[in-house]
């Protein structure tokens, strides 16, 4: 996956895939939030909305047509199986998240980092937590991820075929604060390409699930602990999350979520 992805970002082809508009499910762009932010990110992404309805195969470029579509559907089983174990780890029944329309939407951003001239003024990935369910993430090997941890940067170790699960801002909500959703970037390097594919799981966004109300699980919820969360549609979080990195860039001091907090 990591060679396709590759292949795809140093074609000729791939400008033919640029798009910075949303309503195509496979889209090739370098940082969501350019023109918006005062900085941009050290990379470039190819976004494919694989789930609930994936593209025609055509609609992929032919150079990751055919590992793109295997990848999903193994990453997409994957995020199936870590959604039961983490219902039960919530001791809820196994479908628990799954039924709650937690996976159902799944995006792969295909991300491109190329070596950067001036690492110590730029960065690979700003400082986030990621405003989904859950993230299944595969990188190469050249690092440059970190978590924060207790207000210090830990770096990831980057291992090969190792995948990297994270918890993202809606998943805290609707579990109550039993999951935490982390704060991560990527440094930029002198060194590059690095790439690495982030697996978003989300609810689709169909006209059905765009309506469907998340706040903390009643079963998790009780007078020793009262729901910390206000209720919120996934596209209302959203709209949330893209108003602070757009009008406000600083996703680096709070989490969104912070402002649903009761
Ligand atoms: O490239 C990475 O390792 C992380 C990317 C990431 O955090 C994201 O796409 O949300
Ligand atoms: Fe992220």
């Amino acid at each position: 996956m990591i060679g396709g992805v590759r292949r795809f970002h140093e074609s000729e082809g791939r400008r033919d895939w640029y798009m910075r508009e949303k309503g195509r499910k496979v889209l090739y762009f370098s940082n969501f939030n350019l023109f918006k932010v005062a900085a941009a990110d050290w990379r470039d992404t190819l976004v494919c909305e694989m789930a609930p309805s994936p593209p025609e195969p055509q609609e992929l470029p032919e150079s990751c047509r055919d590992i793109v579509i295997e990848f999903s559907e193994r990453v997409h089983n994957l995020g199936m199986a870590l959604l039961e174990l983490l219902s039960e780890a919530l001791g809820l029944k196994p479908s628990h998240l799954k039924d709650m329309h937690c996976g159902e939407g799944l995006v792969l951003l295909c991300h491109y980092y190329p070596p950067c001239p001036d690492p110590e003024r730029a960065m690979g990935c700003s400082t986030h937590n990621d405003g989904n369910f859950l993230t299944i993430l595969l990188q190469d090997q050249l690092g440059g991820l970190q978590f924060r941890h207790e207000d210090q940067w830990v770096n990831v170790p980057s291992q090969k075929g190792a995948l990297l699960v994270n918890l993202g801002d809606l998943m805290q909500l609707i579990s109550n604060d039993k999951f935490k959703s982390v704060s991560h970037r990527v440094l930029a390097k002198a060194t590059g390409p690095r790439i690495s594919v982030a697996s978003f799981f989300r609810t689709s966004f169909g006209i059905e699930q765009a309506s469907k109300l998340y706040r903390p699980i009643e079963e998790l919820v009780s007078e020793e602990h009262p729901p910390l969360y206000q209720e919120t549609t996934v596209p209302g979080y959203l709209a949330s999350y893209y108003a602070k990195v757009w009008e406000e860039n600083r996703l680096d001091t709070d989490s969104p979520l912070a402002s649903f907090r009761l």
